[in-house]
Parts: C-alpha cells; structure tokens; sequence
C-alpha cells in the first residue's frame, strides 16, 4: 500500500510505516507538499498523512481513487472536508489529548505576555529607546486574582483553567452547554457568553472551528468586553473577526490581544493587524513542544496504520 506525508518528519516519529508501506514523503523542512504535487500523489495512494497546513477538500477527494485513512497530525480537523471523506468511505483519525498540556502552556505564555506587554518591552531594549526607570513605563494589566473567561472549556481549555487556578484566578467558562461536574471539580462558573465577556479581564478562546463559531468573536463581542481586557486566541483564525478585532485593539476597545492562530495563515507580514503596539503575534505554534509533536506524529501514524490494517483508529473524528 502506498502513504503520502504531507509534512517532513523525523523518521523515528513513523518508524511503523516506513517499514510496513510505500512512503512518499514531501522532504522539504517547514513547508507544505505543494498542492500540485499532492493532487499528483494522492490518486493511487491508501493512506494521508497531513496536518493544519493542508487543504482535503472536496477537489483534492475528486483525484483519490482508493484513499481508505486520512489522518492528521492535529486535533482540530476543520481543514478536511468531512462530509466528502465519509460519502467516500474514508476514516478521518486526528490527535487529541498528547497536545493538551503543551497548548495550555503556550495559551497561558501569551496570555502573560500580552498583558504584561513583554514583547513590547524587548522590542524597545533592541531599538535602544530604553531611557530609563519610570513609575509608569510599559505597565500592563495585573494576572494575580484577576477574572479569566474561557470559551470552549475542552481539553486544553481545562488545562488552561488549571494554571489561572495557580495564579488564584477566578475561572468563568462558556460551552455549548454547562457542566456541573466539570465546574465542582475545577472551581468554574458558567455563563452566557455576553455575561463572560462583561465580566473578563482575560478572555480566552479555545473553540473548536465549526459552522457555529465562524466568527463568533465580532464587532458585538468586542465592545462587550472591558476597556483594559486582553483577548487570547490559540483555537483558530476563523472563529474571529479580524476587521472587528483590528478596531477594537486600534480604537482601546480592548487593551490587548494574543493570537498564535490567523483567519489566513501564513499572515502575511504587511496585514495592518501586525502594526498595532498592542498585539502580541505567533507563528500557530501552540503545541510546538518536541515531545508533543513526536507524541502527535506518532498517534498519528498509529491512526494511519490501524485504518490501513482494518482495526479502529486510536482516536477516530466521528
Ligand atoms: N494553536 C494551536 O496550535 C492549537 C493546538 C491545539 C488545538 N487548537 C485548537 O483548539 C481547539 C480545542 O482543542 P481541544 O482539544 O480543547 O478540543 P475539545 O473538543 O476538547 O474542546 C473544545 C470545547 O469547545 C466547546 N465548543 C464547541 N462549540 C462551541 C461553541 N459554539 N461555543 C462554545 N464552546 C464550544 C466544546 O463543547 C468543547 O468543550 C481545537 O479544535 C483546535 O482548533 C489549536
Ligand atoms: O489543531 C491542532 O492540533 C493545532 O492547530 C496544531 O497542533
């Protein structure tokens, strides 16, 4: 049978496959396999293995003549048209839970870092405009005893709600619907998602990317939020409102904002977000930690395996 690897990975991360199948691996480091040469590859091949940088849509399923297994090195899978894979008789296996404490991780690090302005403060120290000690340099907003709310209190926004509880945050969450268990358990509070934005000092968005989330944070939710409130994003560009953030940031709306993730990604250096003082940009990095990526690139190969072999996939999007 024959794989196709999007993505260059370290060959200890797919030792199973390497020996067990044909591989095409795209070689190159930090780049996509070209569309091109994916629309090329994927006609005879069995198994995908890609992650958040590629497009299965429907046009790439039309060349795929007896793909079984799509498995992606992520847990969120809204870069794959679903719909299209089950008509096929395609599985689609993803990676939750090896990411979880990572992304946690890097979601509580920007949001520390937007709110307390760090990367404002490196940015002045490398243009030598450092003059000295005063009372109220580059000051930026408290974290201790603070209020965070959460919308999508999942995985990694759980593991989120465990570090506020370090910083003796009061944690609030939105979801889908409330979880009393979950709220004894990690001391949370639920509230309409109006409630949590009035209420904020950090607000932090973990939702998955789904019709319902498309830009769920818009110009309505902005101006909800506090004048000194720093908003997080490490879920995905399409759940925000660029335009409507981009006001809110320009205009004091809001005090700050930290994104790891972009409506298109890569954001291109000239997007007028990138000129504001107050945000605090990454390159979609959240579970970029090399244990978690091994740990991820090998549930994913284990997905891919299992599906190829005929046994269920460790974890298998539904
Ligand atoms: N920045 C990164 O590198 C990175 C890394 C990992 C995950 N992610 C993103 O984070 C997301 C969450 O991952 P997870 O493992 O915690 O997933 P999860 O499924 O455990 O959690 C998502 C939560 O969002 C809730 N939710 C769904 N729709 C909602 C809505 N309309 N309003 C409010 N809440 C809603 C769900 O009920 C669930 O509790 C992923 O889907 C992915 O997009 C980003
Ligand atoms: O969904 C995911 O897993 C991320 O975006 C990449 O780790």
């Amino acid at each position: 049978m024959k794989i196709v690897i999007t993505c260059k990975l370290p060959n200890e991360a797919i030792e199973s496959l390497l020996e067990t199948y044909e591989v095409v691996m795209w070689e190159v480091e930090n780049e996509p396999m070209p569309r091109k040469r994916l629309l090329e590859e994927i006609q005879d091949a069995d198994g995908l293995f890609t992650n958040v940088a590629d497009q299965i849509d429907k046009d790439l399923l039309a060349h795929a003549n007896c793909l079984k297994v799509i498995s992606t090195m992520a847990v969120g899978y809204d870069n794959i048209d679903l719909e299209e894979a089950r008509k096929k008789g395609i599985v689609v296996g993803h990676t939750p839970g090896v990411l979880t404490e990572a992304t946690a991780d890097l979601t509580f690090a920007l949001l520390m870092a937007s709110g307390r302005r760090l990367v404002e403060g490196m940015d002045i120290i490398r243009q030598n405009k450092w003059k000295s000690w005063a009372p109220f340099f580059l000051t930026g907003q408290e974290i201790n005893r603070k209020t965070i709310g959460i919308i999508g209190l999942g995985r990694i926004g759980l593991g989120v709600a465990r570090r506020a509880k370090g910083f003796s945050m009061e944690v609030l969450y939105h979801n889908r619907s409330r979880n009393e268990e979950v709220e004894k358990e990690h001391d949370a509070k639920y509230c309409e998602l109006d409630e949590l934005l009035e209420r904020s000092d950090y607000v932090v968005l973990l939702a998955p990317s789904t019709k319902d989330t498309y830009k769920m944070m818009g110009r309505d939710q902005f101006i909800r939020m506090k004048n000194s409130a720093v908003f997080i994003n490490t879920s995905r560009g399409t759940n925000v409102d660029e335009d409507a953030l981009y006001e809110a940031l320009n205009s004091g709306e809001i005090f700050a904002a930290g994104l790891d993730v972009f409506d298109s990604e890569p954001i291109h250096s000239n997007h007028r977000i990138l000129q504001l003082r107050n945000v605090t940009v990454l390159p979609h990095i959240g579970s970029a930690a090399i244990e978690t990526r091994m740990a991820m690139a090998r549930l994913a190969s284990e997905n891919l395996r299992n599906g190829l072999e005929g046994r269920p996939l460790v974890h298998q999007v539904k």
